[in-house]
């Protein structure tokens, strides 16, 4: 007979003197903050959840409380031991001991799909994965852009951020957080903070606030020829390279010649001393289109 889930306040208590710094480890207790989570990334019973960074398995309790599967990475040796004896007996419950930058994604989602397969045999094709997590900060950009890779085996994230980084990935056009975050983001999915808390919410507590973010993948992508979509990518990045400048400056560093440039830019409509954090998505598209054969891709 198992042994029923602990709450994450038994969880945390047994674990937190052991948190690491240097593994971002501040964990959730709150159960209306981890069922909000659970919520925000619209998880329902039969789901299949990756879980990124489960630390006690806080997150992780809450999820297989609400019936679903959850598929959890966690780089801390001692928290695998520990969510080993705690979590690892549960039916649902699947761990994979590592770094998540680390994980070839496509592979480890597929793994487990055929096991559900195997499992219930039949013709119905499996539904989408969802995902949650509570991510480590130092790497959270970088998970987003792993997951961005894979983005269409989702059927949504809610993902905890950095406020400031939660920002910058809904940020609108103008805004002073628009950049590299809000148009890849934007590539993938529509996005919205569903949820702000302060240190206090953590244990132990982190230096910055944090904020959740939904993502809501939309069908494909919205660039979906995958040359032009390389093309608005290499774009973005350099724009945004540097702070300030006008947009024909902050693409020189593409090695496209300044007047082919300036063609370029007017083409598309945008004036010549239009900085990047006035460009739209829909106008980093047409620059794109516009500049693809001369991008050394
Ligand atoms: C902010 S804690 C979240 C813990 C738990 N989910 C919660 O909400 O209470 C981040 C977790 O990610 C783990 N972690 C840090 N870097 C990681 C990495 N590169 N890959 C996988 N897990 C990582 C940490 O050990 C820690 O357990």
């Amino acid at each position: 007979m198992l042994e029923p889930l602990q709450t994450a306040g038994e969880l945390v208590r047994r674990y937190e003197r052991q948190a690491k710094k240097r593994f971002g480890q501040h964990f959730l207790v709150d159960p209306n903050i981890l069922g909000g989570i659970a919520a925000a990334a619209n998880i329902v019973e039969g789901d299949r959840v990756l879980e990124i960074g489960p630390g006690p398995g806080t997150l992780s309790t809450t999820i297989l409380g609400l019936g679903a599967n959850v598929l959890a990475v966690e780089l801390d040796r001692d928290l695998v031991a520990f969510l080993g004896e705690v979590l690892a007996p549960h039916p649902g419950f699947d761990l994979i001991e590592g770094d998540i930058l680390a994980q070839n994604l496509a592979e480890i989602l597929a793994d487990y799909d055929a096991k559900f397969v195997a499992d219930s045999p039949g013709d119905a094709p499996l539904a989408k994965w969802k995902c949650a997590a509570n991510l480590p900060y130092n790497v959270a950009t970088e998970v987003f852009f792993r997951l961005a890779d894979v983005m269409e085996r989702f059927d949504s994230l809610a993902l905890m951020f950095q406020r400031e980084v939660a920002l910058r990935f809904v940020a609108g056009c103008g805004d002073n957080e628009y950049g590299v975050l809000a148009l890849m983001s934007q590539l993938y999915a529509d996005s919205e903070i569903v949820m702000t808390l302060p240190p206090g919410a953590f244990r132990p507590p982190p230096r910055v606030h944090s904020a959740v973010v939904r993502f809501q993948p939309i069908a494909g992508t919205r660039i979906p020829d995958p040359e032009l979509r390389k093309a608005f990518k290499t774009l973005v990045r350099q724009s945004f390279q540097t702070r300030r400048k006008t947009l024909p400056n902050a693409l020189n560093s593409t090695g496209i010649p300044k007047p082919r440039l300036k063609e370029a830019i007017e083409a598309v409509g945008l004036d010549l001393r239009v900085r990047p954090e006035r460009v739209s998505f829909d106008e980093f598209v047409a620059l794109a289109t516009e500049l693809r054969a001369d991008l050394a891709l």
